[in-house]
This record gives structure tokens, sequence and C-alpha cells, in this order.
């Protein structure tokens, strides 16, 4: 818990990172390398927004060969996750919206892209949107982000408990 604690507010710490932004742990769903359900985004920075390519697979499906909804919406959570790393501050979802205009087909590559709508104090209202390869939107989410103390995710127990395969 502690390492992954010092990751963050070293990653807080760094404002100009160039390439892609690091994990936010390594077992996260949405983005750590190493959890096997995982959906292993990568997530670049470009001034002020967060953009991935990103490919849903066997593993995301609902109906057969679409991805299925609740998928969709933790790489759209996640991805706002990212922007907390051009924002320096950690903060959590208290609240999430996802408009699902087209079905999200497993196999084929989307372009996902996150920025920060407007800050009221603690509150950070940020949006994204996925585009298929030809610029048409397929989905797009709103949510409100709270920024919080690092003390706020001691309570989940820490980083011992292994992910199952
Ligand atoms: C293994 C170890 C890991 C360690 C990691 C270390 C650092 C990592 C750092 C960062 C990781 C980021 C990773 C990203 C991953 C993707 C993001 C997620 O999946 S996050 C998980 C899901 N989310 C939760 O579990 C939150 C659960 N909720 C809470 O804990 C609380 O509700 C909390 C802290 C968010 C807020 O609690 P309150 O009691 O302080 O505040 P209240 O009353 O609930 O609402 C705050 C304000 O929001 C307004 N509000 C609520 N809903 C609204 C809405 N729909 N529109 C507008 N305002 C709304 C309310 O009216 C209130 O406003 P008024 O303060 O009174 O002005």
């Amino acid at each position: 818990m502690d390492s992954v604690i010092g990751d963050w507010s070293e990653g807080f710490a760094r404002q100009d990172h160039a390439g892609p932004l690091p994990p936010h742990h390594a077992r996260c769903l949405g983005c750590g390398p190493e959890n096997p359900h995982g959906h292993h985004l990568q997530v670049w920075r470009e001034r002020d927004a967060v953009r991935a390519r990103h490919v849903f697979d066997e593993r995301h499906v609902g109906a057969p060969g679409i991805a299925h909804g609740g998928a969709v919406a933790t790489v759209l959570d996640d991805l706002f996750g990212f922007l907390l790393y051009l924002i320096g501050e950690p903060a959590v979802t208290r609240h999430l919206e996802v408009g699902y205009r087209s079905p999200v087909l497993l196999g084929t590559p989307y372009l996902l892209e996150a920025g920060v709508q407007r800050r009221e104090g603690r509150k950070l209202f940020v949006r994204a949107q996925g585009t298929d390869e030809g610029g048409a939107a397929v989905v797009e989410a709103s949510a409100l982000f709270l920024v919080v103390g690092l003390e706020h995710f001691a309570r989940g127990g820490g980083d011992a408990a292994p992910v199952a395969p």
C-alpha cells in the first residue's frame, strides 16, 4: 500500500509526462499490466486531455461480438482517472454517466479522449468521448470526481490481496 501511494505521490509531483502515463497501479482493472482480467489501457497526455487507442476483446463480450456496457464504462472511468495526473491530486468517481450511441465492437480500435470540463472546489466535472476510426462518435461519458486525501485509499486494506488468475 505504501509503495502504491508513494508511486502516486511521485506521479502527482511530475507534471511533464512525455510518452504513456503510468498505470494507476500494476493490478488496476482498467490499466494494470499485471491484471489478467484487465483492459490494459494505455493512455497518453495530449495537452489538457488524455487519449487512448483501445480494442475490447472476447473477455469483455456482452452481446456476441459487442463489448459489454459495463466494460466500456470501466474503461471510460479509468480513462478519467488519468486526468488526475494532469490535475496533480487524487480523486474518486462520485457519479458516472455513459451514453451508448452505437455498439462498441470487439476487435475494433477506438479513440478515447477525456478532459476536465470544469472544477468547483473539490468537484471535478469531466467528459469523455469514444470515436471509431471513421471519426463517428460511438460513446460519450461525463463524470463527477471528488478530490480526496490519500487516507481515502487506506480503507481498501492495501495491495496485499492477490488477483485470482
Ligand atoms: C490498491 C491500493 C490503491 C491505492 C491508490 C492510491 C492512490 C490512488 C489515487 C487515485 C486512484 C484513481 C484510480 C482511478 C480509477 C477510476 C476511478 C474509480 O473507479 S474510483 C472508485 C469508485 N468510487 C468510489 O469508490 C467513491 C465512493 N464514494 C466516496 O467515497 C464518497 O462518496 C466521496 C469521498 C466521493 C465523497 O463523499 P463526501 O461525503 O465527501 O461527499 P458527498 O456528499 O457524497 O458528495 C460530494 C458533493 O458532490 C455533489 N454531488 C453528488 N452527486 C452529484 C451529481 N450527480 N452532480 C453534481 N453534484 C453531485 C454533492 O451534492 C456534494 O456536494 P456538496 O459538497 O454538498 O457541495
